[in-house]
């Protein structure tokens, strides 16, 4: 699976506010990369606090982007995926409407009856790990279902677990002209931390864009 992790961060690194409120942090310019990045790929996804905060549609916008995956035999828009380990996402969450296909992954702590629910409003249920979601497992369980590449879209938690479990390829980060600080404000890698073993990155592109800078990495 090649899995690129997308944000849009402020200068002191923050992907919202401590409201956990969506903070539009990219330009215009930005806007259409993400919706490029989100048509170059097989898939979109996203952790639950994401979907709870910001109730994200993960769909391509443009209609010439949907209509030239079409042209290649693929479906419009990616498939969409949601790391939610007890199956929290609302039956009436946008990320299960009909524009896409979801797949939401959960654990072997997930209720039952939420697992029914979820299928019930037209999701994929993938289990995988024992309490929390296991991506590199779930990524693996995708990859047969022919997914083979990803984009992961946040949020810090989850992009933090990406690094730790050494399962990210590339870093694309825009960084928008803005302070939003907040010592409880989301940032781009959160989960406990590192103490040691920090992941590195290459810095393969430096690209301005609206008012802001886009910072491209491979993960090494
Ligand atoms: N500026 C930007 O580019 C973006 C900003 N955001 C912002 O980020 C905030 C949400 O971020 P955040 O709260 O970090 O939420 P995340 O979207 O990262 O979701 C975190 C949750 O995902 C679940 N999860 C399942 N499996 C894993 C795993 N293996 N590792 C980590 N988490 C896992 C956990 O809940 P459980 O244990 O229940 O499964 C966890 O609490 C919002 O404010 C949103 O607006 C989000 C995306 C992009
Ligand atoms: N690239 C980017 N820039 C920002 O400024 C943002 N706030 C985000 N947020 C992400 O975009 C998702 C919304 O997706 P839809 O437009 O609803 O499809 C949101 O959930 C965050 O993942 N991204």
């Amino acid at each position: 699976m090649h899995v690129v992790v997308n944000a849009a961060a402020s200068v002191d690194g923050k992907l919202s506010n401590r409201r956990r409120e969506q903070v539009e942090i990219s330009g215009e310019e930005d806007f259409a990369r993400v919706d490029r990045v989100r048509a170059e790929n097989d898939a979109v996804l996203v952790g639950i606090g994401t979907v709870l905060a910001d109730d994200p549609h993960l769909t391509v916008d443009g209609q010439s982007l949907r209509a030239a995956r079409q042209a290649e035999g693929r479906p419009a828009n990616p498939v969409r995926v949601v790391a939610d380990s007890r199956g929290r996402t609302p039956t009436d969450a946008r990320i299960l409407d009909e524009a896409a296909e979801t797949y939401v992954l959960v654990s072997e702590a997930a209720p039952e009856n939420r697992i029914e629910a979820l299928e019930s409003a037209g999701a994929t249920v993938i289990v995988t790990g024992e309490e929390r979601v296991s991506l590199s497992e779930a990524f693996r369980s995708l990859e047969s279902c022919g997914v083979e590449s990803v984009m992961v879209e946040g949020g810090g938690e989850v992009i933090f677990s990406l690094f730790e479990e050494g399962a990210a390829d590339e870093l694309r980060v825009y960084v928008g002209s803005m302070v939003v600080g907040g010592r409880d404000a989301p940032t781009l890698a959160d989960g406990e931390g590192f103490v040691e073993g920090f992941p590195t990155l290459s810095l393969r592109e430096v690209e301005r864009l609206d008012d802001g800078v886009l910072l491209s990495y491979d993960v090494e």
